[in-house]
């Protein structure tokens, strides 16, 4: 006989919850009703899971059984053609076109921007002034997404990007992204006002940057998505490139340059640890070799227990389109349904001493893709996922031996919500003591 899925009833306070402390209230609800249990968000009824064999369900889907979640609030932030928005075929056709350049030698061919971005940004620490290591990464970050995508080499370009990007994304009240009715110009003091303003002069700048490689292609993945035709011989819109591109920055910047920050956060609380990562760079000599690098054991070690700890999106959510038996429950289509990455992540059936810092969990593991989801997975798995770890471990590379730092202050910080994304309260505030 089918059950339906237990879950908190009050609609509102369920959404602010999972707003302001989606891990708070993730392990509050599976005390309380179990795995699954389920809420409403964005008007959709959401299932959310941390059991590695549900997970599996979810991942192993027929990609035609499940659309995006929450087209209705993402669709007017993140723009109707963007990839996370779109599903069926034009989700496999788009994938099929950005997939690529974030994988094998175009991926690596940014292990030296990514080294000299990490060594510049870094040459501005002032000995005993205190800074945010969280604006450091998210400035390194930034140079190599904006390089990778418009081709802009010009460091004050690239600022340029930048700092409209960090507009729209501090514009992005977490009110206007699970909630329609917040998405709403209702004066000038409302988030939406301040949001639509920040995302028009992104769409501006973004529009200037396809004119140009319109005139003058590169090697870019801007230039490779103007070349694309489908069968008819057409080419893609301005309004779908600006959707897309503007999603790669998004997706591709602030995920890694909060990945990197509690990096620091962790290793500077984990003496131990730390020298073992020095030790395993230092083994390779100065300006180590790109690949030497993305090979070192303990350096993905550290890396996948950052991403493990306090997974910087909360959970990977689809739609369902057809209906699915899971376990007693049935759900209609139309029923969201998510893998809760902390839950997984911090199930001390799957990883003894869940919250501790302890690379050495992954050393000689091999990880299963239901028990270790920092990326989602399936069909709609981060396409960034190999080149964020590759940026992570480049910058790491130079940052961990080059500099002396010290944390300031001795409280762990909270993960905090930035917009779909949460990251360290502080931005994780250091200093250079030497
Ligand atoms: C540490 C860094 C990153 C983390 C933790 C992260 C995490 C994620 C997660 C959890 C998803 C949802 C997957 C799912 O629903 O199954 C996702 C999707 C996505 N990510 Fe990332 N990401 C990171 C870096 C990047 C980078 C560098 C890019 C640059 C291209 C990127 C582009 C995307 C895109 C375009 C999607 C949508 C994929 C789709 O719907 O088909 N991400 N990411």
């Amino acid at each position: 006989m089918s059950r339906s899925v237990p879950g908190p009833r009050f609609a509102p306070l369920a959404a602010y919850r999972f707003a302001v402390d989606p891990y708070g209230f993730f392990a509050a609800c599976k005390r309380r009703y179990g795995d699954p249990f389920a809420f409403h968000l964005g008007g959709q009824r959401l299932v959310v899971t941390g059991e590695p064999e549900l997970a599996r369900v979810l991942f192993t889907m027929d990609p035609d059984a499940t659309r995006s979640f929450g087209t209705n609030h993402l669709g007017a932030v993140l723009g109707d053609n963007s990839l996370i928005v779109v599903s069926g075929a034009r989700h496999r056709r788009d994938r099929k076109l950005l997939t690529p350049p974030f994988h094998g030698a175009r991926m690596r061919s940014y292990g030296a921007i990514i080294r000299e971005a990490a060594r510049r940004h870094a040459a501005a620490w002032k000995v005993n002034e205190p800074f945010s290591m969280q604006r450091t990464t998210q400035a390194i970050s930034l140079e190599v997404i904006a390089r990778a995508v418009f081709g802009v080499t010009d460091p004050e370009e690239c600022a340029q990007v930048g700092a409209s990007l960090v507009a729209v994304i501090d514009a992005l009240h977490p009110l206007i992204l699970f909630s329609r009715q917040a998405q709403r110009d209702l004066g000038p003091l409302t988030p939406w006002r301040r949001f639509a303003a920040a995302r028009a002069r992104a769409e501006a700048l973004t529009l200037r940057q396809i004119a140009r490689r319109r005139a003058e292609p590169a090697d870019d993945i801007l230039s490779l998505m103007l070349a694309v035709r489908d069968e008819e011989g057409r080419a893609l819109a301005d309004d779908e490139l600006v959707d897309e591109l503007l999603t790669l920055l998004f997706a591709g910047h602030e995920t890694t340059a909060i990945a990197l920050a509690w990096a620091f956060s962790w290793l500077l609380r984990a003496p131990a640890v730390f020298a073992r990562l020095r030790a395993e760079l230092a083994a390779l000599g100065p300006d180590p070799d790109f690949e030497a690098v993305a090979a070192l054991p303990y350096l993905d070690a550290v890396c996948h227990e950052v991403l493990r700890l306090w997974p910087i999106l909360p959970m990977a959510p689809r739609t369902l389109v057809k209906p699915l038996q899971l376990g007693p429950h049935e759900l209609e289509p139309g029923t969201g349904i998510a893998v809760g990455t902390a839950l997984l992540h911090q199930n001390p059936d799957l990883y003894p001493d869940p919250h501790t810092f302890r690379p050495e969990r992954f050393l000689g593991r091999k990880v299963s893709p239901f028990e270790f989801t920092p990326f989602g997975g399936g069909h709609r798995r981060c396409i960034g996922a190999a080149f964020a770890l590759y940026e992570m471990k480049q910058a790491l590379a130079v940052l961990v031996p080059e500099h002396d730092l010290r944390l300031v202050g001795t409280t762990p910080p909270r993960p905090v919500r930035r917009n779909l994304s949460l990251g360290p309260a502080d931005g994780v505030l250091v200093v250079r003591a030497g």
